[in-house]
């Protein structure tokens, strides 16, 4: 896969989307009639959107409207689910992410996950950390790996607060600083993009801030897409903004999700194009 971000790969007048008044930055993945099914079952639609540099976008929308499945897509975790198919175009600077050529697991190298609950390795603070360097093969052991951990514990501001226990357990840790941990744990592997799946839900307010301050100081070197439940999370940490729902299906009991609209996160959440999103932004749509 190449690494790049040339010009030739700068972003195209997008001609649905608006994008409220946002200078449009270098595109990293362009999706088109994006649509994932289990088995037979269509969990999602229409997902079109374009994802740009150092942004956060967020992913709202009523549960079951398929935000995790698409954040999924990103890093080809789906290929994870033996019964998840993805249909449509996910191109990663300009490279399609499904291409038979393209090497998952480089690919989740770069494109990193934090979840939903804080997910520590039961390992030392340093090896949760060390684990995934060690594994791509970035540095073995000694100084070079002991940098990468510092930077990256420094980068998730956990360093100061663990400094002295390196040695001590993940698991040791409260919450928010799990978090933080699975936070350095990604960024150790030097990824571009951080996909963050619901990543303040487990956590108590103070918690939450720290993650959200987090968010708005690493996106100057990386690209974040971050799914919430919370609509206040969305307005204050996302450049932009995807709203999905969910329509029935006419033949089934079941639900389809859909993207409704995307655009800058100011214009979802004070001026939307579509009475769906303004009645979910607005508290009016469960
Ligand atoms: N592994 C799976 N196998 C089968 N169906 C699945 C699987 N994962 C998700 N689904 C279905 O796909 C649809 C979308 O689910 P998804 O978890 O992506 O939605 P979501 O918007 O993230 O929901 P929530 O906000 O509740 O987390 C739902 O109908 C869900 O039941």
């Amino acid at each position: 896969m190449p690494d790049h971000t040339s010009p030739e790969h700068a972003p195209a007048p997008d001609p649905v989307h608006h994008q409220g008044e946002r200078p449009e930055g270098t595109v990293v993945f362009d999706v088109e009639d994006l649509a994932v099914y289990y088995g037979d079952f269509r969990a999602v639609r229409d997902v079109r959107i374009q994802v740009r540099q150092h942004e956060v976008t967020a992913f709202i929308g009523p549960s079951g409207c398929g935000k995790t499945t698409v954040l999924r897509c990103f890093n080809r975790m789906n290929d994870l689910i033996d019964i998840a198919r993805v249909e449509g175009r996910l191109t990663y600077h300009g490279v399609d992410l499904y291409d038979a050529k393209v090497n998952p697991v480089e690919v989740r190298r770069r494109i990193g996950m934090v979840f939903q609950k804080p997910n520590p390795f039961p390992k030392s603070i340093y090896d949760n950390v060390a684990y995934g360097p060690r594994t791509a093969g970035l540095a073995k052991k000694g100084s070079a790996l002991d940098d990468i951990v510092e930077q990256s514990l420094r980068r998730a501001a956990l360093w100061d607060e663990v400094k002295d226990r390196l040695k001590a357990s993940g698991l040791g840790l409260s919450g928010g600083q799990q978090q933080r941990l699975c936070i350095a744990r990604a960024l150790a592997t030097d990824p571009e993009v951080i996909l963050m799946d619901e990543p303040c839900s487990a956590l108590d307010p103070i918690a939450t801030g720290r993650i959200e301050d987090l968010m708005e100081e690493i996106k100057e070197q990386y690209t974040i897409i971050i799914v919430t439940h919370n609509m206040q999370q969305a307005a204050r940490v996302s450049d932009r903004c995807a709203f999905f729902t969910t329509e029935v299906n006419e033949h089934s009991d079941t639900r389809t999700g859909l993207l409704v609209e995307y655009d800058a996160t100011e214009t979802m959440f004070s001026n939307p194009s579509d009475e769906r999103t303004e009645n979910y932004v607005t508290g009016r749509f469960g």
